[in-house]
C-alpha cells in the first residue's frame, strides 16, 4: 500500500491551465455574474457619494428639505443593487455547481481508467477526498474564487477612483500604504499553501480510517477491535486537527496584522483631512465620504489577502487532484485496434512472462497453454505462484513483458480492452455484488435485460427459489456488498449475472473458497450449467473440484521463498505433505520461474492419483 505525501505544489496558473477548459458552457454565466457584482460594487461607491452629499447639504445645513432626493435614490440603488447582488450569486454558485459536476465526472472518468493495480496500492478514503473535498476546493479556486477575485479587485479599482475623485492627494498617501497589504498577504498565503497540504493529507488518511473500519465492521467486532480502531481515528484525527489548528493560526493572525495596517491608514487620514478642514480645503461631508470609501477600501483589500489564502488552500487540493489525472493507464487501446465481437473462446497463451510493476522477479515467465469452447482448464499451485495474475493478464489489466495473449488466434494488443472484457466473464472467491437490489444484481452486466431474463437467469442458477422468498423478491436491496444474504446465495446471483451476461469465456477464480459443503454442493450444478459450451477456465486449490476429462496447468512456486501452503493458506508441515508434491515444489524451485505444466493432453499422474481417491463434483 502507497503511504500517500504531501502532493507536489502545482503553480496557480497551471491549476487554472489544467481545469479552465472544464469551465466551459459555463463561461457566459460567469461572466455575467462578474458583470452584475461590478454593477452592484459601483452602486455602493454612488450611495457613499450621496452619504457625503447627505452630510454637507443635510446635516451640516440642517436643511431636511434636501434629505428626501438623495435618500430616495439611495433606496432604489440599495434595491438594484439587492436584486444585482441576488442574481450575479445565483448565476455564479450554478456555474460553480455544474463545473464540480463536470470536474468530478471527469476525474471519476479518468479514475476508472487506470489499472486495478492502483487502487490496490491505494486507500480508498483517501481517493474519495480527493474526488469530494479536494475537487470542491478547485471550484472555490477556478469559480466562485475567480468570481470573488474579479469583483474584488474592480472594487478597489471603484473605491480607490472615488478616493482620488474627491482629494488626489489625500488618496495618493492611502494607497502609499496599499503594498503593505499586499507584501503580509503573500509571506501569508505561501505558509497557507504548505499547512492547506498537510491538513487535505491528513483528511484523506482521516477518509481511509473511517472507510476501512466501517467497511470491516464485522471484522472489528468479532476481533473486539473496537476500541483499537477508535484509538486509530483519533490518532489520525489529532494529526488532521494540528494540521487544521496551523490553517488557523495563520488565519486568525491573518486578520490583526491587516487591521492594525488599516488603522494605521485611517488615522493617518484622518489626521490629514483634519488638518486640511482646518485649513478650509476640505468639507466635513467630503471627510467623511472620503474614510466612507477608505471604510470599504481596505476591506476589500483585505479581503483579496484573504483570497489569497482560499488560493493557497485550494490550490493544494488541485494538487492532488493533478496528481491523480497525470496517472496514466498501464493498459490503452493501441491506435487502430478493433473491436472483438464474440469470440468463439480459443484462449491462448504463448510464451507469456510478466513482472508486477511493484516488483523485481518475474511471476511467470514462460507460461503456454491454450483452451478452446467448451473446454475446461482447471488451475493449480500453491499460493502466490500466479493464477489469479494469469487471469489479470487474460482480461489486460496488464499487458505481458513477454510472448503474446491472444483470443481466436488475435493478439489482446490489437483489440480494444471493453470489446475483450465483453467476452469475459469473471466469477471470483468472494462474489461482488452491489448495494442495489437483487435485480439490478443480475442484471448488472446487462442493464437492459427484462425481468423475464433476469427470473430465467435466477432458475437456472438455482436462486430464484431464495429470491422469491425475500421480503421484497427481486426487489429487496441486497445491502453493502451483498452481505444481506448468505455467502452460497450471493455466489447464486453472481452465477445468476453470468449467465445473463453469457460471454464465451469463463473465469472461476476459487469459486466455492468460503462456502460450506452443502452450500458449496448447491452450487455445482448452477455452474456446471453456466460452463456449458463456454471456455472455461478454473482457478482452484481444491482437485475434487476439477471436472472429468479436464485439462490441468499447474502452476510452479512463488518467486520469494515461502513455505509450501495447504489449499487454506496455511504451510504444510514437511511431513505432511505428499510426496510427489513435494518433489515438484522442490524441482519447481530448483528450475525456477517458468514453472508451469500444462497437461494438455490428460491429466497428470498427481491429478490422476487424487481422481481415485475423490469423487469429482462435476
Ligand atoms: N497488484 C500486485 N502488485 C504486486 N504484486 C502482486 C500484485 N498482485 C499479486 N501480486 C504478487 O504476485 C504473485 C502472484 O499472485 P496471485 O494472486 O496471482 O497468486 P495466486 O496463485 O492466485 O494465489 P492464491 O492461490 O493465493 O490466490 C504473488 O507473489 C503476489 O504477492
Amino acid at each position: 500500500m502507497r503511504v500517500p505525501n504531501v502532493a507536489p505544489i502545482i503553480s496557480i496558473r497551471n491549476v487554472f491551465r489544467e481545469f479552465w477548459p472544464h469551465m466551459q458552457g459555463n463561461r457566459r454565466y460567469l461572466a455575467i455574474g462578474i458583470a452584475v457584482a461590478v454593477f452592484a460594487a459601483a452602486c455602493e461607491v454612488v450611495a457613499i457619494w450621496l452619504f457625503g452629499r447627505i452630510t454637507d447639504q443635510v446635516l451640516a445645513k440642517q436643511d431636511l428639505g434636501a434629505f428626501w432626493a438623495p435618500a430616495s435614490l439611495w433606496l432604489g440603488l440599495a434595491v438594484v443593487a439587492g436584486i444585482a447582488a441576488y442574481i450575479g450569486g445565483w448565476l455564479t454558485a450554478l456555474a460553480g455547481e455544474r463545473f464540480l459536476l463536470r470536474l468530478r465526472d471527469y476525474v471519476y472518468g479518468h479514475m476508472q481508467g487506470l489499472s486495478p493495480d492502483y487502487f490496490e496500492n491505494r486507500r480508498l478514503g483517501d481517493l474519495m477526498a480527493r474526488l469530494t473535498d479536494d475537487i470542491e476546493a478547485i471550484e472555490e479556486l477556478v469559480a466562485s474564487g475567480l468570481v470573488r477575485l474579479v469583483t474584488t479587485v474592480i472594487s478597489v479599482f471603484f473605491f480607490a477612483a472615488a478616493a482620488f475623485y474627491i482629494r488626489w492627494d489625500l488618496a495618493l498617501v492611502t494607497l502609499a500604504l496599499v503594498p503593505s497589504f499586499l507584501i503580509a498577504s503573500k509571506v501569508f498565503a505561501s505558509r497557507f499553501r504548505k499547512a492547506a497540504g498537510r491538513e487535505r493529507l491528513s483528511n484523506g488518511t482521516m477518509n481511509s480510517v473511517v472507510e476501512e473500519s466501517l467497511s470491516n465492521q464485522a471484522l472489528v467486532q468479532s476481533y473486539n477491535r473496537q476500541a483499537a480502531e477508535a484509538v486509530r481515528l483519533h490518532r489520525v484525527g489529532r494529526t488532521w486537527m494540528r494540521a487544521k489548528l496551523s490553517e488557523a493560526r495563520l488565519a486568525v493572525a491573518y486578520g490583526p496584522v491587516v487591521q492594525v495596517l488599516e488603522t494605521l491608514c485611517l488615522l493617518t487620514i484622518i489626521g490629514v483631512g483634519a488638518w486640511e478642514i482646518t485649513q478650509g480645503r476640505l468639507t466635513i461631508g467630503g471627510l467623511i465620504a472620503f474614510a466612507a470609501y477608505l471604510g470599504y477600501l481596505y476591506p476589500t483589500i483585505q479581503q483579496l489577502g484573504q483570497i489569497a489564502l482560499t488560493v493557497s488552500e485550494a490550490g493544494a487540493g488541485a494538487d492532488r487532484v493533478i496528481e491523480v489525472l497525470s496517472e496514466k493507464p498501464t493498459v490503452a487501446d493501441r491506435a487502430g485496434a478493433t473491436a472483438l465481437g464474440r469470440s468463439r473462446g480459443t484462449v491462448e497463451f504463448a510464451g507469456v512472462g510478466f513482472t508486477y510493476p511493484a516488483r523485481s522477479t518475474p511471476t511467470f515467465s514462460d507460461l503456454s497453454f491454450r483452451v478452446g469452447p467448451g473446454e475446461v482448464l482447471a488451475c493449480s499451485g500453491p499460493s502466490g505462484s500466479g493464477k489469479s495474475t494469469m487471469a489479470k493478464l487474460l482480461l489486460r489489466f496488464y499487458d505481458p513483458d513477454a510472448g503474446s495473449i491472444m483470443i481466436d488466434g488475435v493478439d489482446l494488443r490489437d483489440m480494444t480492452a471493453a470489446s475483450l472484457r465483453e467476452n469475459i466473464t469473471t466469477l471470483h472467491q468472494e462474489s461482488l455484488l452491489f448495494s442495489g437490489t437483487v435485480r439490478e444484481n443480475i442484471a448488472y452486466g446487462r442493464s437492459d435485460a427484462t425481468l423475464d431474463q433476469v427470473v430465467q437467469a435466477a432458475i437456472v442458477a438455482d436462486a430464484h427459489e431464495f429470491i422469491q422468498a425475500l421480503p421484497q423478491g427481486y426487489d429487496t436491496p441486497m445491502g453493502q456488498r451483498g452481505r444481506l444474504v448468505s455467502g452460497g446465495q450471493r455466489q447464486r446471483v453472481a452465477i445468476a449475472r453470468a449467465l445473463l451476461r453469457d460471454s464465451p469465456i469463463l473465469i472461476l477464480d476459487e469459486p466455492m473458497t468460503g462456502l460450506d459443503p452443502t452450500s458449496a454442493a448447491r452450487i455445482m450444478e448452477p455452474l456446471r450449467r453456466l460452463m456449458h459450451g463456454r471456455t472455461t477456465i478454473l482457478i482452484t486449490h481444491d482437485l475434487a473440484l476439477v471436472p472429468v476429462g479436464a485439462r490441468t496447468l499447474t502452476f510452479g512456486a512463488p518467486a520469494a521463498e515461502e513455505p509450501a501452503l495447504n489449499g487454506h493458506g496455511r504451510p504444510l508441515p514437511q511431513e505432511l505433505m505428499p510426496q510427489e508434491a513435494m518433489a515438484e515444489a522442490v524441482h519447481e524451485r530448483g528450475s525456477r520461474r517458468c514453472g508451469c505444466a500444462d497437461h494438455s493432453h490428460g491429466r497428470s499422474s498427481r491429478h490422476e492419483a487424487e481422481e481415485e481417491a475423490t469423487t469429482p463434483l462435476f
